[in-house]
């Protein structure tokens, strides 16, 4: 009788915890996207003044009705070269992906540009770099099935490229490439981890897949 009545009171008091992977080149604003999820979700200042990661940082947030009753684990490490090959220890357990991009540094080239392949080097500032680490992402088969959400970040700033040119002319062209045949469940959104701007619906839809992708990754219960 104890044990049931000890399950029954751990079953009605433990919430769903779900993982999310913060993953982008170093620069693309990971922590601070972090920082401003924390001071979203908890009503605390946000600590802006980031430091390049080595290493991780991870915080877990508990939503306020009226969203679903769960936790979100959000892990944020680091994006330097050195450090990408870290990566691969964090896949098997992540419920989603959330691929920061800098949206002020793939260039200025135009959407023709950026889907052709016709621009010139210098104008695609890191965009070939940002199209090989997605492209690796996608191809990890520990990741496999995992939705993804892509955040064109820095859309603050005056010389950002908008959010459509890079949905239409670098994530669909990665997604529809023949590196990217593990596509899965995934959108792109535009935001500013700076001001905040974006960060309510990145989190809102980060949440309405990891629990519809619950019998594919189930999540901890806490
Ligand atoms: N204007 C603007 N700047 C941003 C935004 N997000 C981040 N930054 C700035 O970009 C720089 C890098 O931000 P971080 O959050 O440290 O970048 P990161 O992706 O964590 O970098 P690594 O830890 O090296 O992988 C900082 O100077 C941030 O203030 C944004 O939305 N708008
Ligand atoms: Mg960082």
């Amino acid at each position: 009788m104890y044990h049931l009545f000890k399950s029954l009171y751990l079953h009605a008091t433990s919430k769903e915890e779900y993982s999310i992977l913060l993953l982008g080149l170093d620069n693309a604003g990971k922590t601070t996207l972090l920082e401003q999820i924390k001071a979203t979700f908890s009503a605390q200042h946000p600590n802006l003044k980031t430091v390049p990661t080595v290493g991780q940082n991870v915080t877990t947030i508990s939503l306020p009705p009226p969203h679903p009753s769960i936790y979100l684990k959000i892990w944020d490490v680091g994006g330097q070269h050195s450090l990408r090959k870290l990566w691969d220890s964090y896949y098997t357990s992540c419920h989603a992906i959330v691929f920061v991009i800098d949206s002020s540094d793939v260039g200025s080239a135009t959407l023709a540009d950026l889907s052709t392949d016709t621009g010139r080097e210098e104008e695609h500032g890191r965009l070939d770099e940002c199209r090989l680490v997605l492209e690796s992402v996608l191809q990890n088969e520990d990741a496999e099935g995992v939705p993804i959400l892509v955040l064109a970040n820095k859309q603050d700033r005056e010389d950002c490229v908008e959010v459509v040119r890079i949905k239409e002319g670098f994530v669909r062209k990665v997604f529809e490439g023949e590196k990217g045949a593990n596509v899965r469940d995934s959108r792109v959104l535009p935001c500013s981890a700076l001001t905040g701007t974006g960060v309510t619906e990145a989190v809102e839809w980060l949440c309405s897949r990891v629990r519809w992708n619950k019998e594919n990754r189930p999540p901890v219960m806490r």
